[in-house]
């Protein structure tokens, strides 16, 4: 049996990604859209009739509007638009109890780039009670301009954008609510992301005083011992040794994401979480996360 599967947004980044993972598989029916159609909205609720599941790689306003279109259809949004909204389930399989909600979840919000490896440290710690929920959590992270969409890939490719730059530095930025709310924090974390003028491939470090947690019990193994825990088993994620050079772009191709603590040993530590933005911060999740919905393997068309 197959599954029919209408990617809204397919000419995008986030969209054409997914569909390279999913056009060569036996159990899918890609429902495709042409040129001249594919922001039309009959032709685009035709389609969203015709498919068991649908995925938006929308800007998150057309995202809105694509629910209300949708019908009964099953779908994964990968916009920021319903991350937190009641009635969707967060999809990021990593989480207690999240595989068996998103296997009969009607709506996933698939969970955001940045967002995914911040939650990645966060969880464990929050979990393990290393991290209080009021721990005032310092965030930073590089994405490639991919991260953008078409827009900033085309500003970067025109040669027009600097090597690197900070943005949202306003403590502004879009991914901050699901941080807390998935990653356990009733405190507001300091989030400061940066581009760096490369396509593609990100990493996001949580940066702790270890001595100041709670009972200076948290030394450097402690914390690693916890993500090593957290991920046992896990298909896609796991645990480096520390090292002195962290490739952004490590994982590119990959539906990977390699953590590691980095730091003095004692005191002084910083996670470190690598990963695709296209790869496991967007396309390679919202993969995954069919595949659970659907029932298949979940690595099925993943590497
Ligand atoms: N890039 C990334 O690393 C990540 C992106 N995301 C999220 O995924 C979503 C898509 O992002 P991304 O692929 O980067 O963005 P892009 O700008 O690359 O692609 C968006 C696509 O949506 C199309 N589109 C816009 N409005 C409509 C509409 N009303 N009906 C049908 N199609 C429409 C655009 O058309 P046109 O081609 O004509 O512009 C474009 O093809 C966003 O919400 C983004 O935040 C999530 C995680 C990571
Ligand atoms: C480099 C860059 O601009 N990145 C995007 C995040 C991409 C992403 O994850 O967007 P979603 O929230 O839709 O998942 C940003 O910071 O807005």
């Amino acid at each position: 049996m197959t599954t029919a599967v209408f990617i809204d947004g397919e000419a995008g980044t986030t969209g054409l990604q997914i569909r390279d993972r999913l056009h060569d598989r036996s159990d899918i029916r890609l429902i495709q859209l042409g040129e001249a159609d594919r922001k039309d909205e009959d032709a685009r609720r035709e389609a969203f009739a015709e498919a068991d599941v649908a995925i938006l790689c929308l800007p998150d306003d057309a995202a809105r509007q694509a629910v209300t279109i949708a019908g009964d259809t099953r779908i994964i949004d990968a916009s920021t638009a319903h991350r937190v909204a009641p009635g969707w389930t967060y999809g990021m399989p990593e989480l207690p109890g999240q595989r068996a909600a998103i296997a009969k979840a009607r709506h996933v919000a698939n969970v955001g780039c940045f967002a995914t490896g911040s939650i990645a440290m966060l969880r464990p710690l929050t979990d393990a009670g290393i991290l209080p929920p009021d721990h005032p959590a310092v965030l930073t992270g590089v994405s490639g301009y991919t991260g953008g969409g078409k827009s900033l890939i085309a500003e970067h490719e025109a040669g027009q954008a600097p090597d690197f730059y900070l943005y949202a530095s306003g403590q502004s930025h879009k991914h901050v609510p699901e941080i807390m709310a998935y990653g356990g924090l009733t405190r507001r974390p300091l989030f400061q992301p940066a581009v760096g003028n490369y396509a593609q491939g990100m990493i996001v470090q949580l940066h702790l005083h270890a001595d100041l947690l709670p009972g200076n019990v948290a030394g450097y193994a402690r914390i690693e011992a916890a993500l090593r825990d957290f991920y046992a088993g896990d298909p896609f994620v796991s645990v480096a040794q520390s090292g002195d050079r962290i490739d952004p772009q490590a994982v590119n191709g990959t539906n990977r994401m390699v953590l590691s603590v980095q730091g003095n040993g004692t005191t002084h530590v910083t996670i470190v979480a690598a990963l695709d933005n296209l790869g496991k911060g967007a396309s390679g999740t919202a993969v995954q996360n069919l595949n659970i919905m659907i029932g298949t393997q979940e690595d099925a068309g993943l590497s």
